[in-house]
C-alpha cells in the first residue's frame, strides 16, 4: 500500500517542479502563472464542492464522490503550500504537535 507520506512528497515534489513552468503544458504551471487568486478560487471551488457531494452522499448513500472531492482539494492546498514555499510534511508536523490534545481543551486554554 502507497505510503501516505510519499505520495504527498512525490506530488509536492512535481508541484514544486512546475513554478516557472510552461503554462501551456502544465495545470499547476498555470496555476502558479496566475498568481495566488487564481489557487485561492480553486481552493473555494474545490471546499464548496466537496461540502456538496458531502449532501448529496447523505441522499444518495453512495460516499465515492466526496473522496475525489477531498482528493481535489487536498491537490489545490498542496499547490496553495508550494506557493508559500511549505511542505506537507510542515503541516504533518502540525497535526503530530496537536495529537493528543483536545480540542475542547485546545479551546478553553485559549480562552483563559
Ligand atoms: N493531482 C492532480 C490533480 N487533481 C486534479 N487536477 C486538475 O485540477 C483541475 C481542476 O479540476 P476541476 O474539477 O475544477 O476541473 P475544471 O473545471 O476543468 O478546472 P478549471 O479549468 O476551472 O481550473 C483539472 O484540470 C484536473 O485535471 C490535477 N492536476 C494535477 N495533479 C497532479 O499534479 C501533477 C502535475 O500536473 P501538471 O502540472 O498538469 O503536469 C500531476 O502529475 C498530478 O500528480
Amino acid at each position: 500500500m502507497t505510503q501516505p507520506n510519499d505520495i504527498l512528497d512525490r506530488v509536492a515534489a512535481t508541484i514544486a517542479s512546475r513554478k516557472g513552468a510552461d503554462p501551456a503544458a502544465s495545470y499547476v504551471a498555470k496555476l502558479f502563472s496566475k498568481g495566488d487568486d487564481a489557487i485561492l478560487k480553486k481552493i473555494g471551488e474545490e471546499a464548496t464542492e466537496t461540502v456538496m457531494a458531502a449532501k448529496d452522499a447523505r441522499v444518495s448513500g453512495d460516499g465515492s464522490k466526496v473522496l475525489y472531492e477531498v482528493a481535489d482539494l487536498w491537490f489545490h492546498s498542496l499547490v496553495l503550500l508550494a506557493q508559500f514555499d511549505l511542505t506537507p510534511q510542515q503541516v504533518l508536523d502540525e497535526l503530530a504537535r496537536r495529537e493528543g490534545v483536545s480540542g475542547i481543551a485546545e479551546k478553553a486554554a485559549r480562552k483563559e
